[in-house]
């Protein structure tokens, strides 16, 4: 049983105070992943004010990219140091976490289309390891480097490490409907279409509605949730929202062959 864990970059930073850790919520996720017993775990974090901050000065998104050493040394160094940060808490609470950088791994082709090889990550959780990767830059043909998120990396590796489960810790409690509510279940993106289009944010809105449609792919069930649901999702149990697209059975409880 493989589990593929993202700490979203705006749980484990302070996202206003550039290269801020947020000790407190870093903190308490590391001592939830360090009190489960997830047998096979791979841990991904984004970028919140490491990452982002360095992108955005350097002008470089996951589609505009950039040629110059000096943008790449500064957001994979950012990346490298908050990485080493998320490192050390769940070293300091005895799980034994390896770092994996991206921009030593994948690669994107022309259409942008992003290749992770993910043997050295297999071969670690085969070893008893926690991997733990980060957003990053990786190289883009044509294009130079250009940034590929966390949720990018959670979406290959759930399926070239054939993940059961898959969990997105972010700051909301789950995917909210219009009311702010959270959404138990989503089975088709259609469920979370009007509620992803009612938010005011129309940038911020792309990104949940790109996070729903690509986790809607997996043939896992996925869970969208915040550090309060952290623990249950690492217990095996229901977190947030529960998004399970056609590549799952819609009733497991029911699969019997
Ligand atoms: N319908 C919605 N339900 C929940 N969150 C939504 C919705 N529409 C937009 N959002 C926004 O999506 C955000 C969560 O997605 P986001 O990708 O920023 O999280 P994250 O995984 O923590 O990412 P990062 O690593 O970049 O910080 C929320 O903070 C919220 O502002
Ligand atoms: C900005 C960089 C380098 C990584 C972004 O990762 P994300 O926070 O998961 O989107």
């Amino acid at each position: 049983m493989t589990t593929v864990l993202k700490l979203g970059g705006s749980v484990v930073t302070e996202k206003d105070n550039p290269e801020q850790v947020d000790e407190v919520s870093l903190a308490r996720t590391t001592d939830a992943v360090a009190g489960s017993e997830v047998e096979r775990l791979v841990v991904v974090h984004g970028g919140g004010s490491f990452g982002h901050y360095h992108a955005a000065t350097h002008g470089v998104t996951t589609t505009q990219g950039t040629h110059d050493s000096g943008a790449v040394a500064d957001v994979h160094g950012a990346m490298k140091t908050l990485n080493r940060r998320v490192v050390d808490a769940l070293l300091a609470r005895d799980v034994p976490a390896v770092p994996v950088h991206p921009l030593s791994l994948g690669a994107r082709d022309a259409e942008g289309d992003l290749t992770l090889p993910a043997g050295s990550v297999r071969t670690l959780l085969d070893e008893g390891f926690v991997p733990v990767l980060h957003g990053d830059l990786v190289a883009h043909r044509g294009k130079g480097t250009t940034v590929v998120s966390g949720d990018e990396l959670v979406t290959s590796l759930a399926g070239s490490l054939d993940a059961e489960r898959v969990g997105m810790c972010s700051t909301v409690p789950g995917v909210l409907d219009a009311e702010g509510e959270v959404i138990p279940h989503i089975g088709a993106f259609e469920d979370a279409a009007a509620a992803l289009g009612g938010s005011d944010a129309t940038d911020v809105t792309g990104g949940m509605a790109a996070k729903v449609r690509s986790l809607l792919s997996l043939g896992a069930p996925a869970f969208v949730f915040g550090p309060d649901g952290l623990g249950a999702f690492l217990a095996g149990e229901e977190a947030g929202t529960r998004i399970d697209g056609a590549g799952t059975d819609e009733d497991e409880s029911a699969d019997g062959e």
